[in-house]
């Protein structure tokens, strides 16, 4: 008797996959820094918030940083339209196993228990056990990771996972090798990218 596969498990990012991180940024930019010059959503170029805006200006690299280091940017994220119902019918597939793979900031202070609050409050206090964090994704293994970051790198080299990249403002102009695969929104098929890489 042969044994039972295991199960495809699948790692979601949380800024830019589930909560709209890029759209807050620009919002509470706009609202607290109104006369100064900032990037709408079709501008932004690369993962980093911080970076372009100290392209634009110095100082505005910590202007826009202390956006997001504010107490409640994260509980305040409003979805990616389409995540929640997705991530609750994954859960709910079988021989599936999903988890929440998200990076805290640096200054972790309110990011870290703003993250845990926003997942109990979105999608329910169960799903507060199936949050790993980590500031190295490479290590943690996995079938599938969605997030919008485009390149990710850390300790381990061949990480076990498929990173597909989740289509965000920054990374819509990345022009992706034939053999790596995007999901440009949740209503895109993610459900086909599962059942391909269950049949791996
Ligand atoms: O310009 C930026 C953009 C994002 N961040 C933070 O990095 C992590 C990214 O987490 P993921 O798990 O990869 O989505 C998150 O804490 C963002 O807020 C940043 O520091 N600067
Ligand atoms: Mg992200």
């Amino acid at each position: 008797m042969g044994s039972a596969a295991a199960p495809l498990r699948v790692l979601l990012d949380m800024d830019g996959v589930l909560a709209d991180f890029e759209g807050a940024v620009l919002r509470e930019f706009r609202a607290r820094f109104p006369a100064e010059p900032r990037l709408e959503l079709a501008e932004r170029r690369g993962f980093s918030v911080r970076e372009q805006y100290r392209s634009l200006r110095e100082d505005l690299a910590a202007k826009v940083a202390s956006v997001y280091e504010s107490p409640g940017f994260f509980l305040d994220l409003d979805p990616i339209p389409g995540a929640l119902e997705a991530v609750q019918e994954m859960l709910h597939m079988q021989d599936t196993e999903v988890f929440i793979c998200t990076s805290p900031l640096r200054k972790y202070e309110h990011c870290i228990v703003e993250k845990y609050k926003w997942v109990e409050k979105h999608l329910g206090p169960e799903f507060v056990e199936r949050i790993i964090l980590t500031r190295d994704k490479t290590v943690v293994a996995a079938d599938l990771l969605f997030d919008d970051k485009d390149t990710i790198q850390g300790a381990e080299p061949n990480p076990s996972w498929e990173h597909i990249l989740f289509t965000c403002c920054h990374n819509r102009h990345v022009q992706l090798p034939a053999s790596r695969r995007r999901l440009r929104s949740w209503a895109d098929d993610w459900r086909a990218i599962l059942e391909s890489k269950r049949r791996q």
